[in-house]
């Protein structure tokens, strides 16, 4: 305002800077007025220009008041930011911290792969060095290997050639064996005939039948005669005969077949082995072949078949591979059955008794099964009992009139030493050697008896003059002798068992039986004394 009233004063008067007479007071009072006017014009401009300030005021208290608004705004913005600058200075803080920390474990890192480094090459030298000692392991592993396996090599070699030469001593061995075996078994007699004297029915011993206890070889049969006139005492006529061994009515099973064992090996060395039951019925034949089904009483058959193939078994550790061929086969009135037979009694073949062209004598039609264990043997030998008693019923006591022939053929081959065998075991139950009267046989019986009589004495007739070395041997004379050819003579052994019945009215029967087997083992020499037999009434 200073200002506008200087301007105010300085507000040009009329004409200027003219100075008015002190008299004139009108121009003086105009001059006033125009002041007052110009005044009043200011005053008016500067009330405007108030107006206009204080509207720019106003406005810029409401600016400021605004403006203070925005700043309370920008300062709480500011205490926002500064909130989030403090939690940023803290993330920050972290993040140093992090960083810090990735540096710590960039270094850590930077060390590992420094320390990594290292160990690889540590290890790639090491694994140089490994492979180096390797090789030169693997060298002398070899090495002592090499040397190792030349000594075993060697030691195997050596080992062989013993092997070799045991093998050798065994079979030189096992060759000397079966030349003193047989020695011995031609020095006992190719041809031996047991006695064996059955026990009474109810116990105890015979009177009539004395036995040698000294040798076992000899045996009684004594008959007192009464006195015709009974003026003179009764005389007592002792018949003596002596055979390779006598058994007497306690002897088991078991002792019976240690003489015949030895047969049975014979048999294994490939020597034709026959084996008789001879005697009156119910003398015991069949309990001395086969027996029955205990084991202490099993007879001849099941204890050579056992022993055949325990021996055969053993034989094989010396490269011996042996083959069986079992057969059995009834001869009833010179007719040939098949007792393995098993098809339609209706289709029952016939057979014939032939010989091949290497002289070997074969049956046509016959059962002949290959056999690799005793009790497939055993089995069949059933099957031959079921068949005999099959003939037996629908014939009476059929059995006690037919030969019964197991025969067990044995094929030895020892393909290290390019050697066979080949031999065959034999063994027989001779039909019922008692004679009929022979008014009281008429028919079939005749023919039975006829049949029967003929094949044994036939049998006995071969025997001796196999003894005998004769020139001719009526082998084909019956079918017994026809079929067994093939295993009696040459170097075949043969034994006969002559079984008594030790009943006294049995006593023609069984000096009949001991005089034919006498015949077979003495066959030049005559034990009894003739004129006594005469006296003997037979039938
Ligand atoms: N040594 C013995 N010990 C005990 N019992 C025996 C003896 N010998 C035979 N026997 C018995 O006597 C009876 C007749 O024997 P076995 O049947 O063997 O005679 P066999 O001569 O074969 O007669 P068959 O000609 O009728 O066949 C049978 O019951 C048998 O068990």
């Amino acid at each position: 305002r200073a200002a506008g009233a200087a301007t105010v004063a300085a507000a040009p008067s009329r004409g200027g800077t003219q100075k008015r007479n002190p008299w004139d007071l009108k121009g003086k009072v105009s001059d006033m007025e125009d002041k007052v006017r110009n005044y009043q014009m200011k005053v008016k401009t500067l009330n405007q220009e108030n107006e206009v300030l204080q509207d720019s005021v106003s406005q810029s208290q409401r600016k400021m008041v605004q403006v203070e608004k925005e700043l309370q705004i920008q300062r709480s913005q500011i205490g926002e930011y500064e909130r989030k600058l403090q939690v940023l200075a803290g993330v920050q803080d972290e993040l140093e911290k992090v960083l810090s920390d990735k540096n710590f474990l960039q270094k850590e890192l930077t060390n590992l792969e420094g320390k990594y480094k290292v160990m690889e090459t540590l290890r790639d030298s090491q694994e140089t060095e490994l492979q180096t000692l390797k090789l030169s392991v693997q060298e002398s592993t070899l090495a002592r290997v090499q040397a190792n396996l030349r000594d075993s090599e060697e030691e195997v070699r050596s080992l062989k050639e013993t092997v070799a030469q045991q093998k050798d001593e065994i079979y030189a061995g096992e060759m000397e064996r079966r030349r003193l075996h047989n020695t011995i078994q031609e020095l006992k007699g190719n041809i031996r005939v047991f006695c064996r004297v059955r026990p009474l029915v109810g116990g105890g011993l015979p009177k009539h039948i004395q036995l040698a206890t000294s040798d076992n070889k000899a045996i009684t049969l004594a008959k007192t005669e009464e006195s015709h006139t009974g003026k003179t005492a009764d005389t007592q006529k002792n018949y003596n005969f002596s055979f390779d061994r006598v058994f007497g009515p306690r002897t088991s099973q078991q002792e019976v077949f240690e003489e015949i064992s030895l047969l049975v090996q014979s048999a294994l060395d490939g020597y034709n082995v026959c084996c008789f039951a001879y005697g009156q019925t119910g003398s015991g034949k069949t309990y001395t072949m086969e027996g029955d089904e205990f084991d202490e009483t099993r007879g001849v058959i099941p204890r050579a078949v056992q022993q055949i193939f325990k021996a055969a078994g053993k034989l094989g550790e010396q490269g011996w591979e042996f083959t069986f061929t079992a057969s059995f086969v009834e001869i009833y009135n010179e007719t040939l059955r098949d007792l393995l037979y098993t098809g339609k009694s209706s289709k029952r073949p016939e057979h014939e008794i032939r010989k091949t062209a290497s002289n070997e004598v074969t049956i046509t039609n016959l059962t002949y099964e290959r056999v690799i264990n005793e009790d497939q043997v055993l089995g069949l030998i059933a099957l031959a009992n079921q068949n005999r008693s099959t003939a037996q019923t629908a014939q009476n006591d059929r059995s006690s009139r037919s030969h019964s022939v197991f025969q067990l053929d044995i094929e030895g081959v020892n393909a290290g030493r390019d050697v066979k065998c080949k031999s065959t075991l034999c063994l027989v139950d001779l039909a019922g050697s008692e004679r009929m009267v022979k008014s009281q046989s008429q028919g079939d019986r005749f023919k039975e008896m006829t049949a029967i009589n003929g094949s044994l004495s036939n049998l006995g007739i071969v025997i001796a003059a196999l003894a005998n070395k004769e020139s001719y041997v009526p082998y084909r004379n019956s079918k017994l002798t026809y079929l067994l050819q093939g295993c009696l003579g040459g170097n075949s052994k043969t034994l006969m068992f002559v079984n008594i019945a030790p009943e006294p009215d049995s006593f023609g029967e069984t000096l009949n039986s001991l005089r034919f087997a006498s015949k077979v083992t003495h066959s030049s020499v005559c034990i009894c004394d003739l004129s006594v037999n005469k006296k003997i009434r037979v039938d």
